[in-house]
């Protein structure tokens, strides 16, 4: 059973990252020695220290914490089953921190919305969700929002140079810029299709100390990003559907430019776009962020324009 072998200090942020490619083994726990905690994965990876080690078997809380997402005081549930969902549910409401809980049945249509059954608590749609020492406004009713990017999100920021002009060209609430903008010296162009997911994002300007300047745009993105050229980076966060805006992204990006892009892919269909791709970027990175069904992972890719 292979296992990552990670320094004891560093187990919390490796188990995070590790959570976000969806590559722990659920069925197997972590555990550890003085040093060492050792993390079960589905498969080895170049990037940790892989060790093969007998599995301890996964206690039954491991798919309890799995099976819910938690965004401010509201906790989304993620289960078919709706007995289930009542029983995680009925264990939740009980926490202090949580006010509302609600079923996932999916996420819908162009503003990519939750579309959410009420099961426990209050029911408010409007919450602050804090992550790496920002604040954001989001509706979960109105706004797309997910807080399994967290680590996605910290990635990009410590790509960015001082003074990059970027546009952030599917921003929502603003998690990217926000968060970009906090900790850089920047000029960011935050376009959504979405005026309600805008309104969230002017609000989470102000409630921000900000080092860099963002400007929130409600609007298409296609036809926005042609008032500005010569960006350093554009964020392309619309992973069902970034490869139709790939071609105008492409245009208003300056030479050696970079595009950090998002696709939800098969291993067939990442192969294909990796071979379109080489004719006009180099690839600078590609990973997993999560998986999204047993054939299909979304993908963070980062391009450089030759
Ligand atoms: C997957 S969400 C990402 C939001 C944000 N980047 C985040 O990480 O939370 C995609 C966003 O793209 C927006 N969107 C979809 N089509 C668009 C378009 N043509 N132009 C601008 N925004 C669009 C949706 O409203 C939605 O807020």
């Amino acid at each position: 059973m292979i296992h990552a072998k990670v320094i004891k200090k560093n187990a919390n942020s490796a188990i995070n990252h590790l959570k976000d490619m969806n590559i722990i083994d659920k069925n197997y726990r972590v555990f550890s020695d003085d040093c060492y905690v050792y993390i079960p994965l589905k498969m080895r990876i170049d990037s940790y220290d892989c060790v093969d080690l007998n599995g301890l078997p996964a206690r039954k809380h491991d798919d309890f914490s799995a099976s819910y997402d938690v965004i401010g005081s509201i906790a989304i549930i993620k289960r078919k089953d709706i007995d289930d969902a009542i029983k995680i549910a009925d264990k939740l409401i009980k926490r202090k921190n949580i006010d509302a809980v609600y079923l996932d049945d999916g996420i819908s249509g162009n503003f990519r919305q939750h579309r959410l059954r009420f099961l426990a608590g209050n029911e408010l749609y409007e919450t602050i969700y804090r992550e790496n020492n920002i604040k954001l406004k989001v509706n979960i009713k109105y706004d797309y929002f997910s807080p399994r990017l967290a680590t996605e999100r910290l990635r990009v920021s410590n790509m960015v140079s001082e003074n990059e002009f970027i546009i952030d060209m599917f921003a929502g609430v603003g998690p990217f810029s926000i968060l970009i903008a906090s900790r850089h010296n920047v000029n960011i162009i935050a376009i959504d299709i979405n005026c309600h997911a805008i309104s969230m994002l002017n609000e989470n300007i102000k409630m921000n100390k900000l080092t860099g300047r963002i400007t929130g745009i409600c609007g298409d993105s296609s036809r926005i990003i042609e008032n500005y050229n010569n960006a350093d980076r554009i964020i392309m966060n619309l992973p069902h559907d970034s490869f139709n805006f790939i071609d105008i992204a492409y245009r208003h990006l300056r030479k050696g430019g970079t595009i950090n892009y998002y696709e939800i892919l098969d291993y067939e269909s990442l192969y294909n776009r990796m071979e379109f791709f080489k004719n006009y970027f180099e690839i600078s990175s590609k990973r997993i962020v999560h998986g999204y069904s047993k054939s299909m992972n979304m993908y963070a890719i980062d391009l450089k324009k030759l």
